[in-house]
């Protein structure tokens, strides 16, 4: 195949691409309505876009075919057709470390800043380590799986059968390369959950006791409330989203998670909800905020291209409502986790401040879960438990 042809399919692509919806969603649509590309064409586009996006905004005044040649040099180590032509000096040290390679490509373009990867910097939650969060962003994150501890040998044992590689990084967790077909190879669906790492560390926050009655107020599909009934199953749940669609796929998920005992609502937490909820009160609340994503950019990386810093602020207002409408309907003494899929301040710390000095909370512990020395998305997670009342409260 010649360097044309696959750039001229790089382009085409590219160039149908807004950013609205996520790109491997529009990749899907993109080869599905261009049927004239082969397998072949469709594999090298996809890494060629997602290559590209992962540069961010670094060398944006350079040529964008040059460019190209520059991200896929550094997200991959095995070299193309696009490195050979555009980098042909470099094409031999494309399976060096990931440092010696950003130290070649900055001999090459003096202008190559890695701070122009992520323009957010100045956004960032504390703790994090910059140089390590930009490097992240040339390595694909892995897929996590979170499996019963009786059932990982069973698992592994299927892995093993069919050559997959993988990582045991926990006694409940299995890292695997991106995109494998696990469905192909695990002949029990019941027997493990797709769970970013970071995402499972969370539940380290939950504590449910048997018995209790959670609400699971931005559940999606249900990830973190399958996480809850996996910590203790003797607990009954509300799950509730304002998109009734992700609630059916959380059916399916529970049913396959053998979770009864749960009640489903269809609720907008931006409305006033008394009607449907005055007789609740809740032993804990999981908050799963609508967010950036930003900790997530790692697996959507067109992100770092699209995203504008105004975004936060919006995302920061829908938090605050959100947190303000559930947390009359915890018990006193009981905690609302507050959890994001997000790197900045503002929707974490900031988010817990406004929180903790409006109402009647007092924060027991969180943490910004750094996912990127695991090649694991990172996750923002506080416990804040309601106020008992004092005897001058009652007095
Ligand atoms: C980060 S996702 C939740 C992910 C889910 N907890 C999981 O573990 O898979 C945030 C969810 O908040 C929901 N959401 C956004 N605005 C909302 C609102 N006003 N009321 C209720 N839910 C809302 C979104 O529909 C989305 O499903």
């Amino acid at each position: 195949m010649r360097v044309e042809h696959q750039v001229r399919a790089f382009e085409q692509v590219l160039n149908n691409y807004d950013g609205v919806l996520p790109l491997h969603r529009f990749l899907f649509n993109y080869f599905k309505q261009n049927k004239q590309m082969g397998s072949s064409d469709r594999r090298w586009a996809s890494r060629y876009l997602y290559s590209y996006f992962r540069l961010g905004k670094a060398l944006s005044k350079v040529d964008k075919l040059k460019r190209l040649a520059v991200a896929d040099f550094l997200c991959h180590d095995t070299t193309s057709l696009v490195i050979a032509h555009y980098l042909p000096d470099l094409e031999q040290s494309v399976n060096l470390l990931l440092d010696d390679k950003i130290a070649l490509i900055k001999k090459v373009y003096q202008s190559f800043k890695l701070e122009e990867v992520f323009t957010f910097e100045a956004e960032l939650s504390e703790g994090i380590d910059k140089e390590e969060f930009l490097r992240s962003f040339f390595i694909q994150p892995d897929l996590f799986i979170r499996v019963q501890e009786t059932h990982i040998q069973s698992i592994i044992n299927q892995l093993k059968a069919n050559h997959i590689d993988f990582k045991e990084v926990s006694p409940t967790t299995l890292a695997l390369p991106n995109g494998t077909k696990l469905e192909q190879v695990i002949s029990d669906a019941r027997l493990y959950q797709i769970q970013d790492f970071s995402s499972q560390k969370t539940g380290a926050y939950f504590e449910p006791n048997k018995y209790d009655y959670w609400w699971d107020c931005c559940a999606a599909s249900g990830g973190k409330s399958i996480l809850l009934h996996s910590l203790e199953p003797k607990i009954e749940l509300l799950v509730s989203d304002v998109r009734e669609n992700s609630l059916n796929n959380l059916q399916e998920r529970f049913q396959l998670a053998g979770i009864k005992k749960y009640h489903l609502k269809v609720i907008d937490l931006l409305q006033k909800n008394d009607q449907i909820l005055h007789h609740y009160e809740f032993d804990g609340v999981l908050l799963d905020a609508p967010c950036s994503g930003a900790g997530t950019w790692g697996r959507t990386p067109e992100m770092l291209n699209f995203f504008e810093k105004y975004k936060i602020e919006n995302y920061v207002k829908l938090q605050k409502a959100i947190g303000a409408s559930v947390i009359k309907y915890l018990k006193l003494g009981k905690p609302l986790i507050y959890m994001t899929c997000s790197v900045f301040k503002a929707e974490n710390e900031d988010v817990v401040d406004y929180l903790i000095k409006n109402f009647d909370l007092t924060v027991e512990r969180m943490e910004l879960i750094k996912g990127y020395n695991n090649k694991a998305d990172s996750m923002f997670v506080a416990r804040l438990v309601k106020n008992k009342l004092t005897l001058q409260d009652q007095a």
